[in-house]
């Protein structure tokens, strides 16, 4: 198969979709594999790393989108990617479709088979091409937020350890999945008060008898989320509906009771964000206050750590890379039901529930999509 790796061109987005390492498990396939010159430079590949395992380097961008049958890249198309996609192509990637109707209507329009990361499942129900970003996500979370408390961010003041004879900064986490867990872990290394709220009590208790009271759980109710606001020197937002978009938790109205200064979170900005007052960031500026709170709402914050994120990122997407360029989209989908609920649009049509009921379309099952 003929598979292409460009170079990310969202905002400093610096991971690259396939490492060295997975270009020469690919050749090594009979595969053929184009990567577009310096994709990989952010994340420490240079173009002889690649050439070395067997991938060509092409330059021209328009030529390695046209060859192409299998496309790999990490963030989700932008309008110059969407405006080459065709019908015989398949793209593999972080999509979060919920989040971008006009997003949606273009992968629609290129009649192209789309595949996602983030929604793909594992036998237990976890999303683990998702994990490996989310975590790196969720300790992120921590450092930027704890950097946006300063006064010069426009944050409060608080450090968040506190210092002897002076309190430490309170940080809720809202969501306590591989997020959450990784920001509450950060936060509680750093030595600040943490509190994960959660909808699933069973989570809650992994939780609790992992941490053994180090980190307070409360189920997440209006009350828990209301408390949570006046409360909070920070509050992460790492809520997941798989595939749909992120419920809005805080809202304007509360943004009133928070102390001046605080700090939001939004990890699930992704999914459109779970506070109403959020709106996507970029790295090159990560934050923007609304009534005197601070908010930190970047997309795709791994981008930042690419060399750990790639690698990270690699490691779960290869075995399922491997099976569309040996198989095909088709057969690799209808053998794994793990796989199938990747596909969020094919041949103009949407292919994932959750999607098409954000934008109000009409869905078809993955299973028809491979039959
Ligand atoms: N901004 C970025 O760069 C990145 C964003 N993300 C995003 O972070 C979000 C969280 O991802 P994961 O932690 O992997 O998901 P996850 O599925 O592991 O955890 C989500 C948790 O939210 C809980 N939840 C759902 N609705 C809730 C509610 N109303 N109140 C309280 N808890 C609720 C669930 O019970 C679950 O424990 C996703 O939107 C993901 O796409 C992930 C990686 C990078
Ligand atoms: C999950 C995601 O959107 C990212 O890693 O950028
Ligand atoms: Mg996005």
């Amino acid at each position: 198969m003929k598979i292409a790796v460009p170079k990310e061109i969202k905002n400093h987005e610096y991971r690259v979709a396939l490492t060295p390492t997975g270009a020469r498990e690919l050749v090594g396939r009979g595969h053929s594999v184009s990567v577009q010159a310096a994709a990989g430079e952010g994340a420490g590949f240079s173009d002889s790393d690649y050439e070395a395992a067997g991938a060509k380097v092409e330059a021209n961008v328009d030529a390695l989108w046209q060859s192409a049958e299998l496309i790999l890249k990490v963030k989700e198309p932008q309008a110059e990617e969407v405006a080459r996609l065709t019908a015989n192509q398949t793209l593999f990637t972080y999509l979060h479709l919920a989040a971008e109707e006009k997003l949606t209507q273009g992968l629609m329009a290129s009649g192209a088979t789309c595949i996602a990361y983030e929604t793909i499942i594992d036998a237990k129900g976890g999303l683990p091409l998702l994990a490996p970003m989310s975590t790196v996500a969720g300790r992120m979370a921590v450092q930027a937020g704890a950097h946006s408390l300063e006064k010069a961010q426009g944050g409060s003041g608080v450090l968040l350890p506190g210092v002897p004879g002076v309190a430490p900064g309170k940080v809720t986490v809202i969501g306590g999945g591989v997020v959450g867990e990784n920001a509450a872990r950060m936060a509680l290394g750093l030595g600040a008060e943490v509190t994960i709220l959660d909808k699933s009590i069973a989570r809650l208790e992994v939780l609790d008898d992992r941490y053994q009271g180090r980190i307070k759980t409360v189920y997440s109710t209006a009350d828990a989320l209301d408390q949570a606001a006046k409360e909070s020197d920070m509050i992460i937002g790492a809520v997941l509906i798989p595939g749909a978009a992120a419920p809005k938790l805080i809202t304007r109205a509360m943004l009133a009771d928070m102390k001046p200064g605080s700090v939001l979170v939004d990890v699930a900005i992704d999914q459109g964000g779970c506070f109403e007052t959020s709106k996507a960031t970029t790295h090159a500026e990560p934050t923007y206050s609304v009534d005197g709170i601070v908010h930190y709402c970047v997309a795709n914050m791994p981008g930042a750590v690419a060399r750990t994120s790639t690698l990270g990122l690699t490691n779960a997407t290869l075995p399922f890379v491997l099976a569309l360029a040996d198989k095909g989209w088709q057969q690799a989908l209808k053998d794994d039901p793990h796989f199938l609920p990747g596909l969020n649009v094919h041949n103009g049509q949407v292919t994932y529930q959750a999607v098409a009921e954000a934008f109000g379309l009409n869905s078809i099952d993955p299973a028809s999509a491979v039959a």
